[in-house]
């Protein structure tokens, strides 16, 4: 295979990033965050969840934000849901799609959605036959696809079981998550290799967190055999509040920087994104996360 012309980013700051982070940000400061990232050039920007506010209160506004952002026409403003009700809410608040989220752990899928995953998949059911009727677009995540922080390491062919059971059921992307960024370019291409006979690779993203300084070079991987979807957080924002331990999402500016360097188009100012995240990381007092940010910053 040989690297794609072209990349689609999926900006997931405002919604896995902030969903982790300990300083919970208002309303204003998430709009203004997505509104900023809307001027950058990206087209697609997850921008928070439908879930119990007991589980990730971060996430607990997430109505008032859709409905506040300023609209930039050609962004998908995304949002995930766990079950019917966050589908409902999702629509009400003017999410243009959705994301239902699975696992291929049976651990990770009860500590974060507290059910099975043969429950997890019969609730997303209903979802799917309601955004059929509504005519929104269902993306489906598949956590945990190289290693568990309660299981261990996941067979490659559970994560290709669980993926293609959410294409079958009308998901039109699957977004693989290294969900506690335990994973290496050889652990990467050998799920991607047993999923793939079950996914086609263009109906594939990556979504990497870089707990061990991996995903750079996991990307390049993937990106090697044709997956041309990359989901990252500017300023490597976030986590996962049920994988402890787990440091953020790739940082946007160094998938950017990475692409760039193998002459791949994205369509996305990279100065204009590590600004934000120099910008946003000061908003959290915390380090930014991506070397190229700091790498930036310091020009
Ligand atoms: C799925 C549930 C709701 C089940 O939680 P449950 O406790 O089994 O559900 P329940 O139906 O018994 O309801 C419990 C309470 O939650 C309420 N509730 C029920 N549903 C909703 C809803 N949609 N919105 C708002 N409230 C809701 C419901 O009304 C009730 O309220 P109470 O009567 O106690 O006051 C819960 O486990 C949950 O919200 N989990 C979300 C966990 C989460 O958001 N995790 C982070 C996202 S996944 C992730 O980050 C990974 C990913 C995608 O990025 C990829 C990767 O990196 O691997």
């Amino acid at each position: 295979m040989s690297f794609p012309q072209r990349v689609r980013i999926a900006e997931m700051g405002p919604r896995d990033g902030l969903q982790n982070e300990s300083m919970h940000l208002t309303v204003d400061d998430k709009v203004q965050l997505i509104d900023q990232l809307s001027q950058t050039g990206l087209n697609y920007i997850e921008a928070g969840s439908f879930v119990s506010p007991k589980w990730v209160p971060q996430m607990a506004d997430s109505t008032a934000v859709l409905q506040q952002i300023t609209r930039v026409p050609g962004i998908t403003y995304s949002a995930l849901t766990p079950n019917i009700r966050g589908f409902q809410d999702a629509l009400a608040a003017g999410a243009d799609e959705v994301a239902v989220f699975g696992a291929a752990s049976e651990s990770f899928t009860q500590k974060n959605i507290n059910c099975s995953i043969a429950e997890s998949l019969a609730r997303f059911e209903s979802i799917m036959a309601a955004a059929q009727k509504a005519g929104i677009r269902v993306r489906g995540y598949v956590s945990t696809v190289v290693g568990c922080p309660y299981e261990g390491d996941i067979k490659p062919e559970q994560v290709a079981w669980v993926a293609k059971a959410l294409l079958d059921m009308g998901c039109y992307e699957i977004s693989l998550g290294d969900t506690i960024g335990v994973g290496t370019p050889l652990k990467v291409k050998r799920m991607l290799e047993a999923v793939r006979k079950q996914v086609p690779v263009e109906q594939l993203a990556a979504h990497f967190h870089d707990t061990y300084g991996q995903a750079v070079a996991n990307l390049y991987a993937v990106l090697e055999e044709g997956v041309a979807v990359i989901d990252s957080s500017v300023a490597g924002l976030g986590g996962c509040p049920y994988a402890p331990g787990a440091a953020g999402n790739v940082a946007t500016e160094d998938v950017l920087y990475l692409l760039q360097g193998l002459g791949i188009e994205t369509g996305i100012d990279l100065k204009a994104i590590a600004k934000i995240g120099q910008q946003i990381s000061a908003r959290l007092v915390r380090a930014n996360r991506s070397k190229v940010g700091l790498a930036l910053s310091n020009q």
